[in-house]
């Protein structure tokens, strides 16, 4: 007998409302802040294990892993084992996009399979058919895919703008329109990423993407605000995640309590946002 696994999005609201956060725990190791690979695993997993109860997901940014070579690689799967034993969603941060073919290895190796995550974020610039190997691998194993929309860089109007990212918008919102029953939450297995750095335009990226889960980096050492992100949530507080790497990891040098304390003041900050 096949189980039907329980779509993503339905595991990131039950436990964003079971745990009472919107927070996105970002888990970036940068090896110049330890010295030593033992000290970084050794810091990584700790941050993981004990942010995990104010965390409704956790993203672990694909480079640093990468940098690392082969060991970061297992390092990846080790952090995706923890974070599963700790039954945290998995969005990993790769930004993977590519012709057609190539986009489906890519959907095959991140989005199944023992060390893929549980959604995957995704690089537009090819074009709108080169989303649909993604889109259709998440459906088949109950993951989602977060298209960058907008991103959080200062640079990002550059290649973003002329209405590029409204475009990108529409095809998201297509993309997902025939989903979002009950059984996720109303919630489409297609999201988008969207900067918080952009404050001013969350509620029109919401209205252009109903269904769409928000992912939004940029809180903390990019600069953006808890208090300015209200707009990026449907009603009930769902809808979207907020991300901080650095600001959590990094908090206070390499102290675990400092990562801790950062993480339950940005749950806070982000639920006061909704509330007030
Ligand atoms: O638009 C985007 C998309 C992805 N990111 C990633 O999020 C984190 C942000 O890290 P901080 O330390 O909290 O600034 C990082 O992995 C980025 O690659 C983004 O920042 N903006």
């Amino acid at each position: 007998m096949t189980l039907t696994p329980v779509p993503f999005t339905k595991r990131l609201t039950e436990r964003s409302l079971t745990f009472g956060t919107r927070l996105c725990l970002g888990l970036d190791p940068r090896l110049n802040a330890y010295g030593n690979r033992d000290a970084l695993r050794q810091h990584t997993l700790a941050v993981l294990d004990a942010c995990a109860p104010y965390a409704a997901c956790v993203k672990p940014q694909f480079a640093f892993y990468e940098a690392l070579g082969l060991w970061g690689m297992a390092l990846l799967e080790e952090v995706c084992t923890a974070a599963r034993a700790l039954d945290l969603p998995i969005i990993l941060d790769a930004k993977r996009g590519d012709i057609g073919s190539t986009a489906a290895a890519y959907a095959q190796a991140w989005l199944s399979g023992d060390h893929a995550g549980d959604a995957l974020t995704v690089n537009p610039f090819l074009g709108a058919e080169t989303l649909t190997p993604f889109v259709d691998a998440a459906r088949q194993y109950g993951g989602a895919v977060f298209v960058l929309v907008k991103t959080s860089n200062p640079g990002q109007a550059d290649f973003q703008g002329g209405g590029i990212s409204e475009k990108v918008a529409a095809e998201v919102a297509r993309l997902g329109s025939d989903e979002g029953g009950l059984s996720s939450g109303g919630l489409s297995s297609v999201g988008a990423v969207v900067g918080a750095t952009h404050p001013q335009e969350l509620a029109q990226w919401r209205a252009a993407m109903p269904q769409a889960p928000l992912l939004l980096p940029g809180l903390g050492a990019q600069g953006a605000r808890a208090a300015d992100l209200a707009a990026a949530f449907l009603p009930g507080g769902t809808g979207a995640v907020v991300s901080a790497s650095r600001g959590i990891q990094y908090a206070a040098g390499l102290d675990v309590d400092a990562a801790v304390s950062a993480a339950r003041t940005f749950r806070d900050e982000l639920n006061a946002a909704l509330r007030d």
